[in-house]
């Protein structure tokens, strides 16, 4: 049985994760919290509404690695190499939900997980995946004669922007496209802002209300449009690919996976 402790054990995502985990008939071992948060010594089941665990929610970072085979963490970037780095020390596995990530910090994550496995993914779910994997044939398929624009929507509390999942979707595309998505990307149109140019990628956020998450990406062209689109209706398949993830990195060879390696979609 593998021992999963979960990191942000309080938050929307660790909650649905200690339950996911117990119905994959894992063991949590460990429950962290950011120190001084009101849930610090609470049943980490009761919190997520699965029952007592035995299991305090904690704010001591190296007892819970040290207590488990792998930790599953959705927080922020920083707070996710932090962790990334104690479990390269203790030599455990790490599976990291958490999105916002600077290209600097996807590098340094890298470096990090050098001698451990570990699972860095915007998107958990398997239709996101699989969407990655489509929308790569469809920009090849389509080439420059299709002007590309991605729309993602999200809750009210979400505090990166755009959401990862979306900036992967632009990187994938840009790359099937041979463009680099660091120089393509358009964030914000104001004003007399000129014709769109035939590179770019716009990105567009909407934040408001419960929305859990939807993603759409929009090719188009002269008298037609390809809409490819993902609704995320709960959190549920984030959390259960995140425990999936967990239970296939432990024992992997190190370095830095995603989902579509744990999926087999590459
Ligand atoms: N990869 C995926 O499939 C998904 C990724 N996410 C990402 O996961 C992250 C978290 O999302 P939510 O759960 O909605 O946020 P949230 O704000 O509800 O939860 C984050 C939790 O982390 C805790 N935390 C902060 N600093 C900490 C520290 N030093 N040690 C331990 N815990 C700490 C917070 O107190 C909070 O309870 C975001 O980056 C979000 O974009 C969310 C859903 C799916
Ligand atoms: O913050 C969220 O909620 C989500 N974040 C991820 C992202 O930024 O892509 C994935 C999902 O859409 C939910």
């Amino acid at each position: 049985m593998t021992k999963i402790a979960v990191c942000g054990a309080a938050g929307r995502m660790g909650q649905r994760i200690i339950v996911a985990a117990r119905e994959a008939g894992c063991t949590v071992s460990g429950a962290l919290e950011r120190p001084g948060h009101e849930m610090v010594g609470q049943d980490a089941g009761l919190i997520a509404g699965c029952g007592a665990l035995g299991i305090a929610i904690s704010d001591d970072l190296n007892a819970v690695v040290e207590g488990c085979d792998v930790l599953i963490d959705f927080t922020t970037p920083k707070v996710s190499l932090k962790n990334l780095e104690v479990c390269a020390l203790k030599k455990k596995s790490i599976v990291i939900g958490s999105t916002g990530f600077t290209p600097e910090e996807r590098a340094l994550a890298v470096e990090l997980a050098r001698d451990i496995p570990a699972v860095l993914a915007p998107n958990m779910s398997v239709g996101v995946n699989v969407c990655f994997k489509i929308l790569k044939d469809v920009a090849k398929t389509l080439g420059d004669d299709f002007d590309v624009e991605i729309v993602e929507l999200h809750h009210n509390k979400k505090k990166d922007a755009p959401s990862g999942t979306a900036v992967r979707m632009g990187e994938v595309v840009a790359e099937a496209l041979g463009r680099d998505y660091n120089k393509v990307a358009t964030y914000h149109r104001e004003g007399i802002c000129g014709e769109r140019t035939k590179e770019e990628i716009g990105m567009q956020t909407v934040r408001g209300g419960d929305i859990v998450g939807e993603h759409t990406v929009y090719f188009i062209g002269m008298g037609e449009r390809i809409e490819i689109s993902h609704r995320a209706m709960t959190r549920d398949m984030f959390s259960r690919g995140s425990v999936r993830a967990a239970q296939w990195v432990v024992g992997k060879q190190p370095g830095l996976y995603d989902m579509q390696d744990v999926l087999g979609l590459k």
